[in-house]
């Protein structure tokens, strides 16, 4: 039915959001890029860290696990089937939200947008396709199993509403500095 559809996409991905979360909560330090510029333009930005690039994986790599002891009372309770995660699973979609985070600074500032700039479409979905592309890369029987065509579709829209609703959230308490 929908709603376990809905649930499970969203518990899928659970290891996917918090990294960036986690970023923008543990960020700043040295930046990725040490600086450096290419074609007058920064090759990351300021915004991208070590510190909040390792912290940010760890939390979701590590959150995966508390999913995994929970997913069967919790199922049981809610009546819905939950996934579990398998380590490499894990380990790709919290590294891979990471990594398609960094991807999207990169294409921001090629296209010449500064540090905190908006780039719609992409700052909703960057973190989403790093992250299902390095747990596929990693794991394809899992993700296979887990990310079924269904599953996929409402990530897809899913995503996109929660990023938007978390953003503005974390912009009105002041953990963000703009709302996207
Ligand atoms: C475990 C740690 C360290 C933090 C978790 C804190 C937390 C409240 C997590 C919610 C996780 C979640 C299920 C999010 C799903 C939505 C999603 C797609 C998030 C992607 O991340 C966006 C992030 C950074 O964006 P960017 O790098 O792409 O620019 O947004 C910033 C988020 C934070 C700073 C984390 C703390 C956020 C809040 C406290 C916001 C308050 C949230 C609401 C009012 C609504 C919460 C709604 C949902 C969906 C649970
Ligand atoms: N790999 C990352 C991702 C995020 N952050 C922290 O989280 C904040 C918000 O993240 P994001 O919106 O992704 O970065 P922006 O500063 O908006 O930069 P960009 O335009 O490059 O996305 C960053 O400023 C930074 O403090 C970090 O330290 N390391
Ligand atoms: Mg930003």
């Amino acid at each position: 039915m929908v709603i376990e559809l809905v649930v499970g996409a969203f518990w899928a991905m659970l290891p996917a959001y918090v990294p960036n979360n986690a970023a923008v909560l543990a960020g700043g330090g040295r930046p990725i890029d040490g600086g450096r510029t290419w074609g007058g333009r920064r090759v990351l930005g300021d915004g991208k860290t070590w510190r909040g690039t390792a912290t940010g994986t760890l939390v979701g790599f590590a959150l995966a696990f508390v999913c995994n002891a929970v997913a069967g009372p919790l199922g049981a309770a809610l009546d819905v089937s939950l996934p579990r995660f398998s380590v490499l699973g894990a380990f790709g979609l919290a590294l891979g939200a990471m990594l398609g985070d960094i991807g999207a600074s990169f294409l921001k500032r090629r296209s010449g947008r500064e540090r905190g700039a908006a780039f719609p479409g992409l700052d909703q979905l960057d973190f989403v396709v790093g992250a299902l592309g390095l747990a596929a890369l990693l794991d394809f029987e899992w993700f296979a199993e887990t990310f079924t065509l269904p599953v996929l579709a409402v990530v897809l829209v899913l995503t996109p509403v929660l990023h938007v609703v978390t953003n503005v959230g974390a912009y009105y308490l002041g953990l963000k500095n703009e709302p996207y």
